[in-house]
């Protein structure tokens, strides 16, 4: 169990008698991989200006100008931080009777990182923002447990498994098998399947080709932040544009994309139809159905082909 907040002063209070700022640093538990404030919790207010050079590594560098409570902010970074040391420094105005509440502007974790301090040396970075897309002044904020830790808690490696192909190839059925299967193992999975999502996320989309580009694209984002999770996350939608699947597997490192082409001919989904929507197309009451009167452009370098011809084809679970 974690500490309770013990304010108390920290290391480097009284030792340089700077007078202008109050400053509040919280130490949080030492962890064993990097090393940190020895296990136990600092909340202090210190009475005066302390360095970062003085303290466990400085990770974090907040400013701001409402009450804190320097008990609740150890906690939230205990909660977040609990494997390792984080130091936050506060830089208050000396004559206001309560320090103010932080708000995170730069923190730094890695070894060999150049310490958060303005020139004043409070501890305070400019902020530097980013224009995105179409968000201006944005900014990335990070934290101490990343995608190592996750991965080393759930021990595997969290990766993106893409199963592409027409209507009634069989994604969602080979979705589920592999999942099942590497469940059975004992790995985490969660299945992106494209009709699923457009009851939810892209129920704003249809199939026009920029619909699905967009869908394709969220997809593609989703499924990062899952393997980033540590997850095996198994994408299942026809993303038939070859520039749009490959736009996902740079989005992810080298080796944790594993595209799969359900190669099923046309007959054989057409045949299948199990939802009736291929007759649908055939009838003009579908425009724009996959295979039919939209393209699909099959991968010509993707990690897995599995094959599937009229009446030989694989069970899911040996595709699996
Ligand atoms: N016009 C058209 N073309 C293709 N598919 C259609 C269409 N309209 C509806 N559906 C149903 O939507 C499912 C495909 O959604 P996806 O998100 O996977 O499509 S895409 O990747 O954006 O192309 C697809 O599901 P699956 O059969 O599981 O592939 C269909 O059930
Ligand atoms: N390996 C397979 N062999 C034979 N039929 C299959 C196989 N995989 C799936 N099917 C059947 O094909 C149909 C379409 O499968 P589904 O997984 O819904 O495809 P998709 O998600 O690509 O539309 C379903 O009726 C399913 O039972």
């Amino acid at each position: 169990m974690l500490a309770k907040a013990v304010p108390r002063p920290c290391s480097g209070a009284g030792r340089h008698g700077a007078p202008a700022a109050r400053l509040w640093s919280v130490g949080v538990a030492g962890g064993p991989r990097r090393g940190g404030a020895g296990g136990r919790l600092v909340a202090a207010d210190a009475g005066e200006r302390m360095t970062g050079s003085e303290a466990v590594p400085v990770v974090a560098v907040a400013a701001g100008k409402q009450p804190v409570n320097g008990s609740a902010m150890a906690d939230k970074f205990l909660t977040m931080c609990n494997t390792w040391c984080i130091n936050i420094f506060v830089d208050v105005q000396s004559s206001k009777p309560t320090p103010p509440t932080w708000s995170l502007m730069e923190y730094e974790q890695q070894p060999g990182r150049k310490p958060c301090t303005d020139k004043n040396g409070l501890g305070i970075d400019k902020l530097v923002t980013s224009t995105v897309g179409k968000s201006t002044n944005v900014l990335w904020h990070d934290c101490p447990i990343g995608q190592f830790e996750r991965q080393e808690l759930l021990n595997q490696k969290g990766c993106v498994v893409w199963i592409t192909g027409l209507s009634g190839s069989g994604k969602s059925t080979l979705a589920c098998a592999l999942s099942r299967e590497l469940h059975s193992r004992g790995h985490l999975t969660y299945i992106l399947d494209g009709d699923n999502l457009r009851h939810g996320l892209n129920r704003d989309l249809c199939f026009e080709a920029k619909d699905r580009a967009e869908n394709i694209r969220r997809v593609g984002e989703v499924a990062k932040l899952f393997a980033d999770a540590g997850l095996i996350c198994i994408a299942s939608l026809i993303s038939p544009y070859r520039s749009e699947r490959s736009a996902c597997r740079k989005l992810l490192h080298n080796s944790t994309f594993i595209e799969v082409f359900l190669n099923v001919p046309l007959e054989v989904c057409e045949a299948r139809d199990p939802k009736g929507l291929y007759k649908l197309a055939r009838a003009g009451k579908i425009k724009g159905f996959t295979g039919i009167d939209d393209p699909y452009e099959a991968p010509s370098d993707c990690e897995i082909v599995i094959q599937c011809k009229a009446g030989d084809c694989a069970t899911p679970k040996s595709m699996a």
